[in-house]
Formats: C-alpha cells, sequence, structure tokens
C-alpha cells in the first residue's frame, strides 16, 4: 500500500485507528478454547468486528512464536483473513547485521519463504543503516522504525542526550537518509505527548506508528492535536482496549463498541485538525 493509498483508506474509513492483533490464547474466551485453532477463530471475529472502524491491524508477533509452529500457522491464517482494503504491520522489533536482517524481512515480505506477505514491519535502528537497509530492499513494503516508545523504559537510552540532541532525534535525522516518508514510519508512543511537536518539526510528512492508547493511558486528543499532518500521518494503534473488551461470549460486540467509540473520536479530530 502507496502513502497516498493509506491516507485515502483513512479518508474513507473516517479512522486512523490501527487494531493491535495481540492474542494471548490464555485470554481467549472459554467458548473458543474448543476451536481447532483458537487464536485464529478469536482474530476472526475481531477483524469481522472491528474492519469497518479501522484502518490497519497490527498482530503482535511474540504472542504468535510464543505458540511454537501452532502459532505461526494462526498468524498466517490471520494474516490471509484481513481485508486487503487494510495496511498491515508485523510488529517483530527486527533488525540484525545485513544478512540476517535480510532473512528476516523475507520472512515477513516474501510470501515464498514463511507464507507471509505484511506491508510493514517494526524494526529497531540500534544497529544501524545496514541493520535496517535489507527490508528496504523489498519495495512497495514499509520499514516502521522504532524512535520513541511507550514505555517508561524507554527513557533510558532513547532520551539520553547525544551532540546536545537527544537520541531519538537523532534516528529521526539520520534515518531519513535511508528512506523517504514513501517507505518509513516511526513509532512514537501515545505516552510521550510532549515530544510530538518537535518530532513533527523533525519528521513533518511522516506517518508515526502510535501504541499506547488505551490500557497505557495515552491521550488520543493530545496525539491528534500534536501528531495530525496534512495527510493525516497517524496510525494509532490499541490493542488489550479492544480486543479484551470483554472476556465473555460477547467478546466481539464489545471490540466492536470500543473500536467505533475510537473511530467516532477520530472523525472528530480530522474535521477539527486535518488541513483543509
Ligand atoms: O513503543 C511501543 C512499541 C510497541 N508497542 C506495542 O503496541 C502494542 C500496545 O498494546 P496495548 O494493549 O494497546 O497497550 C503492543 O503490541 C506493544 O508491544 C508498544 O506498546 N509501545
Amino acid at each position: 500500500m502507496t502513502y497516498q493509498e493509506l491516507f485515502a483508506s483513512i479518508l474513507h474509513q473516517k479512522s486512523y485507528l490501527c487494531v493491535g492483533l495481540d492474542t494471548d490464547l490464555r485470554k481467549i474466551p472459554a467458548h473458543l478454547q474448543s476451536e481447532a485453532d483458537p487464536v485464529f477463530a478469536f482474530n476472526r471475529a475481531i477483524i469481522d468486528a472491528t474492519a469497518e472502524y479501522c484502518v490497519a491491524y497490527k498482530p503482535n508477533i511474540a504472542f504468535y512464536e510464543a505458540q511454537g509452529p501452532k502459532g505461526w500457522e494462526s498468524l498466517r491464517k490471520t494474516l490471509d483473513y484481513i481485508p486487503k482494503t487494510h495496511f498491515t504491520i508485523a510488529d517483530a522489533k527486527r533488525g540484525d547485521i545485513g544478512n540476517t536482517s535480510g532473512l528476516y524481512a523475507r520472512t515477513f515480505f516474501d510470501p515464498s519463504s514463511a507464507g507471509l506477505e505484511f506491508d510493514s514491519v517494526t524494526v529497531a535502528p540500534y544497529m544501524g543503516s545496514d541493520s535496517v537497509q535489507p527490508f528496504l530492499e523489498f519495495e512497495g513494503k514499509w520499514v516502521i522504525l522504532l524512535a520513541l516508545t511507550s514505555n517508561p523504559g524507554g527513557a533510558d537510552f532513547q532520551r539520553l542526550s547525544v551532540n546536545g540532541k537527544p537520541l531519538y532525534e537523532q534516528v529521526l535525522t539520520t534515518s531519513q537518509q535511508w528512506a523517504g516518508a514513501d517507505r518509513m514510519m516511526y513509532v512514537v508512543g501515545a505516552t510521550q505527548a510532549d515530544a510530538f511537536a518537535d518530532i513533527r518539526r523533525l519528521a513533518p510528512d511522516h506517518f508515526l506508528l502510535v501504541p499506547g492508547v488505551g490500557a497505557q493511558g495515552g491521550s488520543l486528543e493530545a496525539v491528534s492535536r500534536h501528531g495530525m499532518n496534512s495527510h493525516c500521518g497517524l496510525l494509532v494503534n490499541s490493542a488489550r482496549g479492544i480486543i479484551y473488551a470483554s472476556s465473555g461470549p460477547d467478546f466481539a460486540q464489545k471490540a466492536r463498541l470500543e473500536a467505533r467509540a475510537i473511530q467516532q473520536e477520530m472523525e472528530k479530530y480530522l474535521d477539527q485538525f486535518l488541513p483543509h
């Protein structure tokens, strides 16, 4: 999916919601546990319930890897089930020396490798340009680079001063030499509202993947006010707040209501903050 197609999808859906498919087998409602593939059965119901309110889905790969081969199969079926109109993110936080990164890239981008073809993958920038480059060799695919993460420990390194500037600012400026806003996004936590204005100064056109609303307490209003650009430029993720809105047989119905409430708030912010 291109930058313009993603923006068109946001305008069409009146939403920049990304639903996090962080599906933990232990949290799946009892009535689904007897299914042949409870994780896929759960995800299918969540996708059916939320697709009209979101533009993207982000399975966090840890939740699937933890289940071994069965988990990878659930992930593959889930990815196949997501409507092609929706942007897909493998939240894998990969990155290694070049030849190893190349295999990570094949895993998530080349369907002849592991049977998966995501639109994008999250990548840790710590190992530098040659660790990111192999992901960019897949034309039309996106790298989503960790910049300023939502967790408290993110400050341990990301806010350290390097040449008088926080390290995350160096990540934003240096990485723009590797790819433009049409191939690269940045992860910025919703819990980091104070940094959004600076980030927008350094990366005015890029999409930001913003986790941390919902269960982590970040403010959708603050993110939208300070983070929106002329192409929206935001994909705001919520996982637990949507997919575990209920642990009973009505889990999908409750997930739908949560997603709809977020979409309605986003529609308001698109009217308010998107330059016309
Ligand atoms: O800085 C980051 C980067 C990634 N994440 C991931 O996003 C979701 C958040 O889930 P919630 O349940 O909505 O809190 C999860 O997959 C994280 O691993 C993040 O939270 N912060």
